[in-house]
């Protein structure tokens, strides 16, 4: 089970690391392992997370903290991932730092949140009805880990989802890892669809949904 999931994991930061969403080491990803006792594999901190290594991951425990010691430190922002585990069905997430995803935060960060409707894309987002809107929350970037986590858990509140961390980046998660990928690669057509957008129609930016 441990390598199957190691080796899942791995496979979806290749993935991610093809489209060069980890620049500067930056990003996490998380997938969980069992549920009782709740142990998930996290990044091991500060790596360049375009390699595979045998050390990219290690197993923590419901608190972030690692099942076994060795040398491996695990992501700085695995209280964020604990989250979505203690609260969800979730069985993956994933943290990326984009231009885009950075650019959106900051645009939409005074209102707290940014809207997309009819976008077929949110689809991707279990989103059926054509006149359904997608909302995705932007939480202030904490420096103290605990209360970003904090803030970030109020808005842990389905099996999927996602959140932007204002100049820092997206964090997503889904049932499987195929669902969090797609959630992850949809959000990141959407941001940069509306940059897009923006800089043909401006005022789109003070259009209210
Ligand atoms: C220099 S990368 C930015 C980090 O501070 C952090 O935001 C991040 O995403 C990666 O941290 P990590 O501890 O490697 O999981
Ligand atoms: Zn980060």
């Amino acid at each position: 089970m441990l390598k199957r999931k190691w080796n899942e994991l791995a496979d979806v930061k290749e993935e991610l690391a093809q489209r060069d969403w980890f620049m500067g080491t930056s990003g996490n990803l998380a997938i969980k392992v069992s549920d009782h006792p709740l142990q998930f594999l996290v990044t091991a901190s500060g790596k360049d997370k375009r390699k595979r290594t045998n050390d990219d991951f290690l197993l923590v425990d419901e608190f972030g903290r690692p099942v076994e010691e060795n040398h491996l430190r695990p992501s700085a922002e695995t209280l964020l991932h604990v989250e979505i585990y203690r609260k969800t069905n979730a069985g993956c997430s994933l943290h990326v730092h984009t231009i885009d995803n950075n650019v959106i935060s900051e645009v939409y960060g005074d209102n707290g949140e940014v809207t997309f409707k009819g976008q077929e894309l949110i689809k991707a987002f279990d989103m059926w009805e054509e006149d359904a809107v997608l909302k995705i929350p932007i939480i202030r970037n904490h420096a103290h880990i605990p209360t970003l986590a904090h803030c970030f858990g109020e808005h842990v509140t389905r099996d999927s989802g996602a959140v932007l961390i204002r100049n820092h980046g997206i964090t997503v998660w889904g049932r499987t890892s195929f669902e969090a990928k797609k959630i992850l690669e949809a959000s990141e057509f959407l941001f940069r669809y509306q940059l897009r957008l923006l800089e043909h129609k401006p005022y789109q930016l003070f259009k209210v949904v």
